[in-house]
């Protein structure tokens, strides 16, 4: 895998580091989590291929152990609020000094400094922060988070593994680590940089929700079908919008131009009234195979057992009968192998990862007495 060989330290954290450490994990990255003691339940559901190991970072050997790990690892990804790791002594002045090859990954929402430095927050600040969430949201009503996918996952932990990828590429020039400040304010700022750009040619003139992609166009928005489903419609280009036309049986001469915006709240109770007839099965046989832009709206309980994505392989199945999305993209030589056994219990590998770091066992022992770190092995089912 593309990521063989390359270590990572991450430190345990709320959605985006984990996204972060287990898309390394996926492209062969070896990930070990660092958990905190005396905690009942991970609440990482991002830890495909990950180890745990459980570590009390408030107290001097646990900060000595986690040092020694980070000397001999390429990546430290943290978490935490600015300030945090510095008071623990694991700022990464210090870590560098000690590994000037490591790549140390600050994924925090509003970065490393500016006012808001030290604040707490969560996506739908972030995004709020970035602009975006003023965008986003339906005619006359208030702005709306599409889930916490845009700035924890998109402008966070996927930014986050870009720039620690980027990292490792340049590290083969200089040997040099570095820092990464990944704020996801920026992060996700960064990736709406379509429509910041696109304002230019006067594609957000409008208001929320009035305008081509936000939901104010007939021929991009989703439509209710007889049976209660959804049908997603993107027929943006004049050729495609032709096939919806021809699909849903209406005539081009009977409707107003595609582009009139005035005309477009008249457009959609037209489609709307088209959609209700039939049902969302109905649509798909009609609309399948053509270049009108329209598609079924799966639940996740359809997704993997549709045609298109069965045949790919898109969705994966672990041990436990879960399922989720396979690594993207596909690489043509060295594509991820996701792990699919069960996700590590908190401390599950902190003896096998210390032995392996170089820990004398009568030292882990002593550690574990004096509560520093914590093991938790599986016990066999007979
Ligand atoms: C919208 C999303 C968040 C969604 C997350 C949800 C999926 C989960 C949120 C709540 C979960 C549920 C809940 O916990 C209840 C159940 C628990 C059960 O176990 C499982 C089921 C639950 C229902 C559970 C289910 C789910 O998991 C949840 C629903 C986001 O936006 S996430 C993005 C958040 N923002 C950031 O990450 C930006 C950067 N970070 C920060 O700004 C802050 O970390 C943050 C997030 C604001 C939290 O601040 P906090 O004050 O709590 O922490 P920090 O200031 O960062 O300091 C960390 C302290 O911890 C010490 N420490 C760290 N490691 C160790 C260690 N190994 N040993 C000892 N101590 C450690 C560290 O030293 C700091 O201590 P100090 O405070 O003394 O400095």
């Amino acid at each position: 895998m593309a990521l063989t060989g390359i270590r990572v330290i991450e430190l345990a954290g709320l959605a985006p580091a984990p996204f972060c450490g287990m898309i390394l994990a996926d492209f062969g990255a070896s990930v070990i989590r660092v958990d905190r003691t005396k905690v009942a339940m991970s609440l990482d559901n991002q830890a495909r291929g990950k180890r745990s190991v459980a570590l009390n970072l408030k107290t001097p050997e646990g900060v000595a152990i986690l040092r020694k790990l980070c000397v001999r690892s390429d990546v430290v990804l943290e978490p935490y609020r600015k300030g945090v790791m510095e008071k623990l002594g694991l700022g990464p002045e210090k870590l560098l000094k000690e590994n000037p090859h490591l790549i140390y990954a600050r994924l925090t929402g509003y970065g490393q400094s500016g006012p808001y430095a030290t604040v707490a927050g969560h996506d739908i600040n972030y995004i709020a922060m970035s602009g975006l969430l003023s965008r986003l949201g339906r005619h006359k009503d208030k702005p709306y988070a599409p889930l916490n996918l845009v700035a924890d996952f998109a402008g966070g932990g996927l930014t986050c593994a870009f720039g620690i990828v980027l990292a490792l590429l340049e590290r083969t020039r200089s040997g040099q680590g570095q820092i990464i400040d990944a704020s996801m304010v920026e992060g996700a700022a960064y990736m709406g940089s379509f429509v910041w750009k696109s304002r230019a040619i006067g594609m957000w003139e409008r208001g929320r929700g009035q305008n081509m992609l936000d939901g104010g166009a007939p021929f991009y928005d989703t439509y209710q079908t007889a049976d209660g489903k959804h049908v997603a419609v993107g027929a943006i280009e004049p050729q495609f919008y032709q096939q919806l036309l021809r699909g849903l049986g209406l005539d081009t001469a009977d409707l107003p131009p595609q582009m009139s915006f005035d005309h477009w709240p008249e457009l959609k109770r037209v489609f709307e009234g088209c959609f209700a007839t039939k049902t969302q099965a109905e649509w798909t046989d009609i609309f399948d195979g053509t270049d009108a832009c329209v598609t079924p709206v799966l639940s996740f309980d359809q997704v993997s057992s549709h045609p298109h994505n069965k045949e790919r392989g898109s969705f994966v199945t672990d041990c436990g009968e879960d399922e989720s999305p396979r690594p993207a993209p596909v690489l043509s030589r060295t594509p991820a192998d996701p792990c699919l056994a069960r996700d590590p219990r908190i401390g599950q590998h902190t003896g096998e990862v210390l032995e392996e770091y170089g820990f004398k066992s009568e030292d882990i022992d002593n550690f574990v007495a004096a509560g520093v770190i914590e093991r938790n092995v599986p016990v066999a089912k007979l």
